[in-house]
């Protein structure tokens, strides 16, 4: 039998060429906003592949979404650092448009990020007839030969009929490394980020404290987006999220003497959240009250229970 594998994949490219169309239909649920007008994808989205034999973990950069700070001076760190720490970057070109300016620089500044495999997908090949489909696969791997990228592979898809959508999972499950599974099975495969940032929000919350408080902390994750206004290379993702426990005392020990230790859990939180959606974050964390929210069926839905 094969080891289990795991790993990160994110999908690249300009706006609009169906990379969040892409994401929900390989997660299999509604996970990222697409509208047919571009940069609609205002916060960093993930969807989790859960599979027997594998785990594929897509990330996907808000910094990717604007091409205009990819054709600025040079590329912001961050999305270098992502490209670099996932394991697959795939980069997509839809069927129906040509490869443009755009395309040839991304690709090129990829090309530099060594260690990181490289895919190429074609999508949206639902719009175009099989001679168009065979030129833009030629023009990809041309222009992989033109900037040195190598790509692993080079896969038409189309996520509107569903074509080649099993195979392109099958073959970013390929290059992953070995691994075990990074996140529980089935909890986390469709719930959307906020509930995956509550979650760090909680484990950090119980940090030390998890026998004063066994089960007593939900976490709701109120607002979540990109901070407006900031430079294009120095995104900031507001973060802001209520600590619910069930009684006064307990509010007590998650605050700690004047605040120190939900200062401490604001730090250890925001470095997780950073380090899995790969962007820095501003975490705003208040503590609540709200009581026996356990037996409570109205306060557990308002809790996502
Ligand atoms: N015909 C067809 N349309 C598609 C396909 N995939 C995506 N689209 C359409 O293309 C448009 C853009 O798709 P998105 O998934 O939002 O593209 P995106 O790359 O995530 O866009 P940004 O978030 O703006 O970067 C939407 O109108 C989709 O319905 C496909 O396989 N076939």
């Amino acid at each position: 039998m094969s080891e289990h594998k795991s790993g990160f994949a994110c999908f690249v490219g300009r706006p609009n060429v169906g990379k969040s169309t892409l994401t929900n239909a390989l997660v299999g649920t509604k996970v990222a906003i697409t509208s047919s007008r571009p940069q609609t994808t205002r916060t960093v989205v993930r969807g989790i592949v859960h599979r027997p034999d594998a785990q594929l973990i897509l990330v996907d950069t808000p910094g990717l979404h604007r091409p205009r700070t990819l054709l600025g001076e040079r590329l912001n760190d961050l999305v270098v650092t992502t490209w670099a720490e996932v394991d697959v970057v795939a980069v997509c070109f839809p069927a129906d448009e040509k490869i443009g300016p755009g395309d040839r620089f991304l690709v090129g500044e990829l090309g530099k990020v060594r260690r990181t495999t490289k895919v190429a997908v074609v999508t949206k090949t639902d719009t175009v007839d099989p001679g168009r489909l065979g030129e833009q696969l030629l023009a990809v791997q041309a222009l992989g030969e033109e900037t040195g990228t190598d790509w692993a592979e080079i896969v038409p898809v189309s996520a509107v009929s569903g074509d080649q959508v099993s195979l392109l999972a099958d073959l970013l499950v390929g290059l992953l490394p070995e691994g075990p599974p990074l996140y529980p099975d089935g909890e986390l495969s469709d719930t959307p980020e906020e509930a995956i940032v509550a979650d760090l929000v909680r484990e950090a919350a119980l940090e030390g404290v998890r026998d004063e408080l066994p089960h007593s902390i939900a976490v709701v994750v109120e607002e979540m987006g990109l901070r407006e206004g900031r430079p294009a290379d120095k995104p900031l993702l507001d973060v802001h999220a209520i600590v619910f426990v069930e009684r006064d005392s307990q509010k007590g020990i998650m605050i700690g003497h004047r605040g120190s230790r939900l200062r401490e859990v604001g730090t250890a939180a925001r470095k997780q959240i950073e380090a899995m959606l790969g962007t820095p974050v501003y975490l705003d964390l208040r503590v609540k009250v709200a009581k026996d929210w356990q037996r409570d069926p109205k306060q557990l839905r308002r809790l996502g229970f």
